[in-house]
């Protein structure tokens, strides 16, 4: 697989970059987060896009307006700063319909603002900021006035290579009025292509393909025209995009319409069925009659597929379909192969809620194989070694396929603590507080615990958890991480912390259990990510993982 690993001269204008792009997004970020008391926490940043189109006769009976909210809410998760809808009533009307604004979806829409959000079709965008602040001006979808008509657009991603393709824009007479990428991207398909004429009106899959030579990662957009809707991945589909079909109701056939989304988890809530994933590279169109390819774009031929491997680990909701998988199945298997890579012998296994739950579980199944020696369980109770070889019979005759150690909840998390606005005093901060998580005492009084999460950032959420479990009673906390140690930046969508932010740089596995107090800490290996990952991916020409931020090497040669 060809990728870009980072040398020192790379190292140092990454970190030069970083400084930068960290200073843009986390001044603003930052000074939310701390005005509201709020911890930072994790890995935030991605964006949700979600568009939808009505099947014909038009005007449609479909509330498509709605449609697009409830499909944003479902990707709350993907983004909370801010967020958009736009809607085309696909006749020869010359405006779109605009609602946006700063904030959470519920705080945006209202009644009033779905009833002027009329139309036949229609996009939408759920935000976190990446490439430029976190502010009503950059809100999505852009929407501009084109010699050809209205044009909106969405976008999920980052572009590697945004400073040289802003030169470029600028350079042909285009006027950007922010920072912002998504922007860039908007207007580089309103230039005019470099070859020639379009003599039978704007050829818009052409343009869209321009774009994506000229910027070859990170998106997964949806831009909309008049009368049409079209889905876009880049070439490496290092961002996910998946297409939907509105069933009737009352059992008819037929579609009703379509709708395309960045994870498919909240189409069962609007009378959607997952259809497939947009394929990396591929322009769909999308209209009134139905989804249509209308080409493919390839990488260049040495370089390999760089789908986000931190979708499945923690950003997509679980009950969404990536490569044929449900994401909760993927980290149900991350468990399972950390239990082979890191077993520990405990009285209960447990996880910090939310994204860690579905990995416990695969702990908890899986049978287990500790680092240096073969130690097999049945019922809980160790083999002895002597027979230890021949348990493999006796477990699948047995079908005892578990470690034997129950999964029970040890923590209580409060959703509402991200609202809090007291700066925490000294006395509490030294006391490192999990503000966010109780400890249910009865299950954790005298036990030994293996306690798993999908991921370490800064260490801010762990440190605290094992001293909550501590102090409520637990005998053991043996931390164990369904992810590896997260080590290097995102250029691609993702605003992860600096390299010195993060904890892995500081610390290794053994000092990091020092430091947060916990009897032992282990995190699963990458081979071992990429493996839960894969295993089940069928029907796949090509199978591929941007693993950058937990290995250095990059998808594409980064061009600053
Ligand atoms: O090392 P840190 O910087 O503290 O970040 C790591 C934590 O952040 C995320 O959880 P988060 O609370 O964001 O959300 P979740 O409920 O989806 O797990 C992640 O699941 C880890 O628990
Ligand atoms: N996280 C994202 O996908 C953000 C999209 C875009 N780069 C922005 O900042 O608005
Ligand atoms: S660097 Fe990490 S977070 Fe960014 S796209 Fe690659 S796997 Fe995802
Ligand atoms: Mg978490």
């Amino acid at each position: 697989m060809a990728t870009t690993k980072i040398d020192s001269g790379l190292n140092n204008k990454l970190i030069n970059r970083q400084k930068d792009v960290a200073f843009s997004i986390a001044k603003v970020n930052l000074a939310g987060a701390m005005a509201s008391g709020e911890e930072l926490t994790g890995m935030k940043h991605e964006c949700g896009v979600f568009g939808c189109v009505a099947a014909a006769p038009w005007p449609t009976s479909i509330d498509v307006g709605q449609v697009i909210c409830l499909g944003l809410v479902a990707l709350q998760h993907r983004g909370q700063e801010s967020a958009g809808i736009v809607t085309s009533e696909g006749n020869s009307s010359t405006h779109f319909n605009v609602k946006k604004g700063m904030g959470m979806i519920s705080n945006i829409f209202n009644d009033e603002s779905m009833k002027k959000l009329k139309g036949n079709l229609g996009i939408g965008h759920t935000r976190y900021s990446t490439s430029a602040a976190s502010e009503e001006v950059n809100c999505q979808p852009f929407v501009v006035h084109t010699v050809h008509g209205v044009l909106a657009v969405a976008h999920n991603g980052e572009l590697v290579n945004c400073d040289k393709l802003r030169k470029q824009v600028l350079s042909r007479g285009v006027g950007l009025s922010t920072h912002s990428d998504s922007e860039l991207i908007t207007q580089a398909l309103c230039l005019n292509p470099p070859d020639g004429e379009e003599d039978n009106g704007p050829d818009w899959p052409a343009r869209i393909k321009h774009l994506m030579q000229l910027a070859p990662l990170s998106y997964s957009l949806v831009i909309m025209m008049q009368d049409r809707v079209y889905g876009v991945r880049d070439p490496y589909g290092n961002r996910p995009l998946c297409l939907g079909r509105i069933v009737p109701l009352n059992g008819r056939t037929g579609d009703e319409g379509w709708v395309i989304s960045s994870e498919s988890c909240g189409f069962l809530s609007i009378g959607a069925r997952y259809f497939r994933e947009v394929l990396p590279g591929e322009i769909v169109q999308i209209t009134s009659s139905g989804f249509k390819t209308v080409d493919i774009i390839e990488r260049p031929e040495d370089r390999s597929l760089a789908f986000c491997i931190f979708e499945y680990v923690y950003f997509a909701r679980s009950d969404t379909i990536f490569e044929g998988q449900m994401v909760y199945s993927v980290r149900m298997q991350c468990g399972r192969m950390l239990a082979r890579e890191a077993f520990v012998e405990a009285d209960i296994i447990s996880s910090v809620p939310e994204s860690g739950t579905a990995a416990a579980h695969g702990f908890s199944r899986e049978v287990s194989i500790s680092n240096s020696n073969l130690t097999y369980y049945i019922l809980g109770h160790k083999i002895p070694s002597l027979i230890g070889p021949f348990s493999s019979y006796l477990t699948s005759f047995l079908l005892f396929s578990q470690s034997g150690i129950p999964f029970a909840e040890v923590l209580c998390k409060n959703r509402y603590v991200g609202r809090t606005f007291i700066q925490p005093s000294t006395r509490l901060r030294q006391l490192g507080v999990a503000k966010k998580f109780g400890a249910l005492s009865e299950n954790v009084q005298d036990k030994r615990i293996v306690l798993i999460d999908d991921s370490i950032v800064r260490g801010n959420t762990i440190g605290p958890i094992v001293k909550l479990l501590k102090d409520a009673g637990a005998k053991e906390v043996h931390v164990r991480i369904a992810s590896p140690p997260l080590k290097y930046p995102c250029f691609m969508g993702i605003n992860i912390p600096t390299s010195e932010e993060l904890i892995a740089n500081k610390l290794d596995s053994v000092k990091l259990a020092d430091h947060t107090g916990a009897d032992s800490l282990a995190y699963l290996s990458v081979e071992g990510l990429r493996k839960a990952v894969q295993k089940n991916i069928k029907d796949t020409k090509e199978v591929g993982h941007c693993t950058a931020c937990l290995t250095g090497e990059y998808p594409e040669p980064l061009e600053w």
